[in-house]
């Protein structure tokens, strides 16, 4: 064993690579900002029984854990930083007039590799628009993903929705299911397992077909909502993808789970073209404050590297090399008009070894 060697799931990211993915965050993060949505830069760790409990509904999740040697508690490396936004929210900024809108960026750790990755370490970033979870809420936070991906050069956007209680609520309304079985029952459901579902409810079977292109699997699911117990998360989502229309592709599927662990009433994907896998996710989900209150809140993560790796986020390297002896003034005001200029500092130093595409020749960039 080298200590050069990195374990399992993890990787450094170098030049051009680093320096695409930084861009591309500044540039989500600045469309977020312009839609109102502030940084909030929480801690890496943190104290597991709060992290795992803040959100109603999430699983203990798969996180890396230690006991902090200063304070002896058991800590979390956060996993994903939703609920940490959630915390802040509900603690040092619970007094803010709702809704509260944060934007966030930074690296989450995951106990194994994920669908969404082979990697454990990855850059998230995203949006949380903190005290409503209305449709009105939701159109915006999709909204501002689908316009922080533009600002960003990301092209053939396409976002996939599904209904994370959509099994929950009809078992506890028109189409009963032992309590007992709906876990098993959500599974097989999201596996498109169909002999699966026969096994346990045969009434659930039309789910499985009620999925693809989003206009026809909404009718299809409009169909199969017998005593309208769907009908206002089936026009929520009516409305959130009609303010979508013509801008990205859209699909429907409905009992579609994972990745959905805390999100209630909605939930989405999205994907862009030329990129394998998801390259983030949202959806609805409930805050749980200190006293027990509950809180409903809404919003998005991206995965800066699945974009970086499919080449979308600019890697285009534009490098000046300035010959020895050149005077800084000129140097100063090559970068004044945008270039980046990489000085040679010895006599034998050449372009070629500084990755540099132009020359400086006379006050001028030539070609290379
Ligand atoms: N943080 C979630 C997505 C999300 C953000 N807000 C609500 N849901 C994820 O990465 O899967």
């Amino acid at each position: 064993m080298t200590n050069a060697l990195l374990p399992e799931g993890f990787r450094d990211r170098l030049p051009p690579f680093a320096d695409a993915a930084a861009r591309l965050e500044q540039a989500v993060l600045g469309a977020a900002y312009a839609h109102g949505y502030e940084r909030a830069d929480p801690a890496l760790a943190e104290f597991e029984a709060g992290l795992a409990s803040r959100l109603k509904s999430a699983r203990a999740q798969d996180v890396v854990r230690f006991v902090d040697p200063v304070s002896q508690a058991t800590l979390a490396i956060r996993p994903d930083m939703t609920a940490q936004i959630g915390r802040i929210a509900a603690t040092r900024m619970g007094h803010h007039p709702r809704p509260v809108r944060l934007s966030y960026a930074g690296p989450v750790l995951k106990l194994r590799a994920s669908q969404l990755s082979p990697e454990r370490e990855l850059r998230q970033m995203g949006c949380e628009l903190i005290g409503l979870d209305t449709v009105v809420a939701a159109r915006e936070i999709v909204d501002v993903a689908v316009a922080a991906l533009e600002a960003a050069g990301v092209r053939g956007i396409s976002i996939d929705f599904t209904l994370p209680d959509l099994v929950a609520t009809l078992a506890a309304g028109p189409l009963p299911v032992d309590a007992s079985l709906i876990g098993e029952l959500s599974d097989r459901l999201d596996a498109k397992d169909a002999g699966g579902v026969a096994e346990i409810a045969p009434a659930y079977l039309p789910l499985i077909e009620a999925a693809g292109p989003f206009e026809p699997a909404h009718d299809r699911l409009c169909a199969f909502d017998v005593g309208g117990a769907l009908r206002s998360r089936l026009d929520g989502l009516w409305a959130i993808a009609s303010g979508l229309k013509g801008r990205v592709a859209l699909t429907l599927d409905p009992t579609e789970r994972h990745g959905f662990e805390y999100q209630t009433w909605l939930g989405f994907s999205i994907f862009a073209e030329g990129v394998r896998g998801e390259i983030g996710r949202g959806g609805s989900y409930t805050i749980v404050h200190e006293g027990g209150a509950e809180e409903a809140a809404v919003g998005f993560s991206l995965y800066a590297d699945a974009i970086v790796a499919a080449g979308l986020g600019d890697i285009d390297r534009r490098r000046l090399f300035v010959p020895l002896g050149t005077d800084p003034a000129i140097s100063a005001a090559m970068r004044a008009k945008g270039w980046v200029t990489v000085a040679a500092l010895e006599a034998g130093d050449t372009p070629e070894a500084q990755l540099c595409t132009h020359l400086l020749v006379e006050g001028e960039a030539r070609a290379l």
